[in-house]
């Protein structure tokens, strides 16, 4: 399958701009034959999750997801955003939502792993298992930021019959050693793909890494960007394209292991 990963600034709160951006990023990986968007974490808003909690009402994210769902059906392209539930604020989590080329919504997840007090304390944390969806012939998992730094996740996805997990991201501070050593091993350990895809550039305080990623079942790279705005156009192999040396997610000894965790 061939996706496109979106990596770009958005700008806190500013809705029209950032769905302009997405708006560009789908017309654009639509035209080089792109099957799949992949845009950052909260990317509609910005990752500003304290002035999420403050700021933007259930009636706004709601909106906000109707003009995605359009951006899908209008560029002819599926798409996987994200944005705070569509609970009330105190109730709300961050969601990554797959919706295909017709803009219908085909898969929802809730974060998982919330990180960092500001986030812990602007959402409500997932209670349910990755979801996993085929779409046009590829078994398709959704996972945000950083649930994938847990093996525990993606192994749940995997488990599922995940062949590629698609990450909206927001990774700052130079963490070169997710998207360098964690998703490879990710991608090793369960013989899947992975892509993610992050914010680049300055939003409110926050110095967004880019960096953005796919990693193939073999944990190499198969495309990535680095620090400036960017659309990643790659060809994802079927997981039985690619086979690793081991098969991990056959061998594993589950019975066991859950009793052990
Ligand atoms: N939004 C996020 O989940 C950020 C995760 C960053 C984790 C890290 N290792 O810095």
């Amino acid at each position: 399958m061939r996706i496109a990963l979106m990596q770009d600034t958005a700008r806190p709160l500013e809705l029209e701009h950032n769905l302009a951006l997405i708006d560009d990023a789908a017309a654009q990986a639509s035209s080089v034959g792109a099957e799949l968007l992949l845009t950052p974490e909260l990317f509609a808003f910005g990752y500003v999750p304290a002035q999420i909690r403050e700021q933007v009402s259930a009636e706004a994210v709601d909106g906000a997801r109707s003009r995605l769902q359009k951006i899908a059906r209008t560029c002819g392209i599926a798409m996987v955003f994200s944005l705070p539930g569509g609970e009330s604020p105190e109730e709300r989590g961050i969601t990554a939502a797959l919706a295909d080329e017709y803009g219908a919504v085909l898969a929802e997840y809730q974060k998982v792993q919330l990180y960092g007090p500001e986030e812990k304390a602007a959402f409500r944390p997932g209670q349910k298992p990755p979801s996993v969806t085929s779409y046009r012939g590829m078994n398709l998992g959704l996972l945000v930021c950083y649930d994938v730094e847990f093996p525990e996740m993606v192994r749940a996805a995997a488990a599922r019959g995940a062949e590629l997990v698609l990450v909206p991201t927001a990774l700052a501070g130079d963490e070169a050693s997710v998207p360098g050593v964690l998703l490879p091993a990710r991608a090793i350990e369960n013989g899947i793909s992975l892509a993610y895809a992050n914010h680049c550039g300055m939003e409110a305080d926050l110095d967004f890494d880019g960096c953005s990623v796919v990693v193939g079942p073999s944990g190499q790279p198969l495309g990535e960007l680095g620090t400036e705005p960017g659309l990643l156009v790659v060809d994802v192999p079927t997981a039985a394209e690619e086979s690793g040396s081991a098969d991990y997610l056959q061998d594993r000894r589950a019975d066991l292991h859950r009793d052990w965790l």
